[in-house]
């Protein structure tokens, strides 16, 4: 400690200029007992629970620890929280998340931060890796994130490049559950059971359930898998409350799904500092690719239906010939207004009805939303799902997009493709793309020399409410082709983008958002992506179920999501 006090002139001891004295934090004196280490080794191993003081360990769903009281000077977290709130945060905001980030603080310089930085990356790291009884590396992998009102980071399992144990230390005032903002752990479909040599997961489902033996030599030990299940997060089966001064750590593996509950509370500040400890990753599993939805030729359905239904704006021929234009510029349109005026009502009102019978979808790393089932929709809904999967409808579409989703629109004739070779010599876009123009012309150069196919779709009525979302992730077979995305909003009145919701198109890989769809009542919303297109759509949060003056509310609106395929 004393070697590292500066001088009064602001010289540290060595003579070397230094920013602001370091201090030294003291780790929690059950780290540093021998003893207790060795029994809580003994407990992680065996997959035990085991407790001392403010040490708790439990391994359901999966091997974790709370550590109550980490640093023992109290005066240093204080003054550590204070350097903290001070640092520069980043608004970060995608699928998955929403909060605020600091920048980098490998490097951070200051009185406190690199003083808990050596804690964790030195004293706790060599505890820690005995623990496991395996070699932790010095990287060191930290920021620091704050969490406020409506923030969230929903289910995710940690993994990525060499992460062995994820670790997070909060600073947090006197927090409860209802602030939200807990750390969920997820239960997973089939039982994950681990002792020193095997993971197992002993449920097999008869439809999903499937088998695979590997035998892996890592190190000194090898390791057998037998998993039975697909390995997906089902349940919040456990919450953890964010307590002052208390480190959580857990092993990364293929079932270490987590998520930060949404932070509820209109005032506090969830405040920590996480990162992972870096090893050889325990070895995953084949990733899950979920079965491909099935997708159908249109009904046959004449344009009766588009009449009684369909705003006779949008039947005037002049007019969708300005719309396909539109639409071959931009790969995106909204209609207002779509419907006729009567059948939205009846629709709209239909939808709030309880007859409907919602089912849950999940599994919560990919989506959370309901989604009607068909059997039982009131009948002008099942007319309206009908009018989305008709004959006349697959042509309607062909003549607001220029795409061949009926065999009378045009589309495969040899002027057409001549003017499509001319497009792509002049570079001119017709899907929402994320790839370069040569690349999109390659594209659809693929596409036509595929066999004509029968133009096909699949659909869902779904029901948006507190807490839904849907995340991008690279087992999305469903949304990496070619395709026409359809949205027709109900129930959406007065909903604003602030409460979620809205459809996100982005470019695979990055971030950077193309375009949104927000919803908004009896809109149509097109888009035409290509394969490197992603979508999701954004976590509803607590806003949406704020309280009215005469009561709670719990605010819902309603989509028919349909994707259409030439
Ligand atoms: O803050 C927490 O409790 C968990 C954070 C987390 O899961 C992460 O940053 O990956
Ligand atoms: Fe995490």
């Amino acid at each position: 400690m004393t070697s590292k006090r500066k001088k009064s002139d602001g010289t540290a001891a060595g003579g070397k200029k230094k920013e602001k004295r370091e201090e030294n934090a003291e780790i929690s004196g059950i780290i540093q007992d021998a003893d207790i280490k060795e029994k809580v080794k003994e407990a992680w191993h065996r997959r035990k629970p085991f407790s001392h003081g403010g040490l708790v360990l439990d391994c359901q769903p999966f091997p974790h620890c709370v550590l109550n009281n980490f640093i023992q000077n109290e005066g240093f977290l204080e003054n550590l929280q204070k350097e903290l709130l001070a640092l520069n945060f980043h608004e970060k905001s995608n699928d998955l998340y929403k909060f605020k980030q600091s920048d980098d603080l490998k490097q951070r310089k200051g009185a406190h931060i690199p003083g808990l930085r050596t804690v964790i990356f030195d004293q706790f790291r060599h505890w820690l890796s005995d623990v496991l009884d395996t070699e932790l590396e010095p990287v060191v992998d930290v920021s620091c994130a704050k969490y406020e009102y409506t923030d969230v980071l929903l289910c995710h399992d940690d993994e990525l490049e060499g992460r062995r144990v994820a670790f997070i230390f909060y600073l947090v005032p006197p927090w409860e559950a209802s602030d939200g903002g807990t750390l969920d752990l997820y239960s997973v479909d089939g039982q994950y059971h681990k002792d020193t040599l095997l993971y197992s997961v002993s449920l097999v489902s008869p439809i999903t359930g499937w088998m695979a033996v590997c035998l892996a030599s890592r190190g000194r030990s090898s390791r057998l898998w037998l998993f039975l299940e697909n390995c997906q997060p089902k349940d919040v089966v456990k919450s953890l409350v964010p307590q002052w001064n208390t480190l959580i750590f857990f092993e990364v593996s293929p079932v270490s799904f987590h998520q930060v509950a949404e932070v509820i509370s209109e005032d506090k500040c969830r405040l920590s500092m996480s990162g992972w400890f870096h090893g050889t990753p325990l070895e995953r599993p084949p990733r899950y690719v979920e079965p491909a939805i099935p997708r159908n030729p249109h009904l046959p359905r004449d344009e009766e239906l588009l009449l009684e239904w369909v705003n006779p704006v949008y039947l005037d021929m002049a007019y969708q010939a300005q719309m396909q234009e539109e639409f071959e510029e931009s790969s995106e349109i909204l209609l207002k207004n779509f419907l006729k005026e009567d059948k939205f009502k009846e629709v709209n009102e239909a939808l709030k009805k309880t007859e409907i019978q919602w089912t849950r979808r999940g599994p919560p790393n990919k989506r959370n939303y309901e989604r009607a089932e068909l059997q039982a929709l009131p009948p002008c809904v099942s007319t309206c799902w009908e009018l989305l999967s008709s004959e006349a409808f697959f042509l309607l579409l062909s003549n607001f997009t220029g795409l061949k989703l009926h065999f009378l629109a045009p589309g495969s004739d040899d002027e057409e493709e001549e003017e499509e070779e001319q497009d792509c010599a002049a570079g001119s876009t017709r899907s929402l793309e994320a790839a370069a123009p040569e690349q999109q012309c390659s594209k659809r150069n693929e596409r036509k020399s595929k066999e004509p196919s029968t133009p096909v779709c699949r659909g869902e009525l779904r029901r948006w409410g507190t807490g839904d979302y849907t995340l991008i992730h690279d087992t999305d077979l469903d949304n990496m082709e070619f395709a026409l995305d359809l949205l027709l909003y109900c129930g959406c009145e007065n909903w604003q983008s602030d409460l979620g919701g809205f459809t996100s198109y982005i470019a695979s890989g990055e971030d950077e958002e193309l375009l949104t769809v927000s919803p908004e009542d009896n809109a149509l919303g097109l888009v035409y992506r290509d394969k490197e297109t992603l979508r999701f759509i954004k976590h509803v949060n607590h806003r949406s179920s704020q309280s009215l003056e005469d009561g709670p509310v719990r605010r819902h609106f309603y989509d028919f999501s349909f994707v259409y395929y030439e």
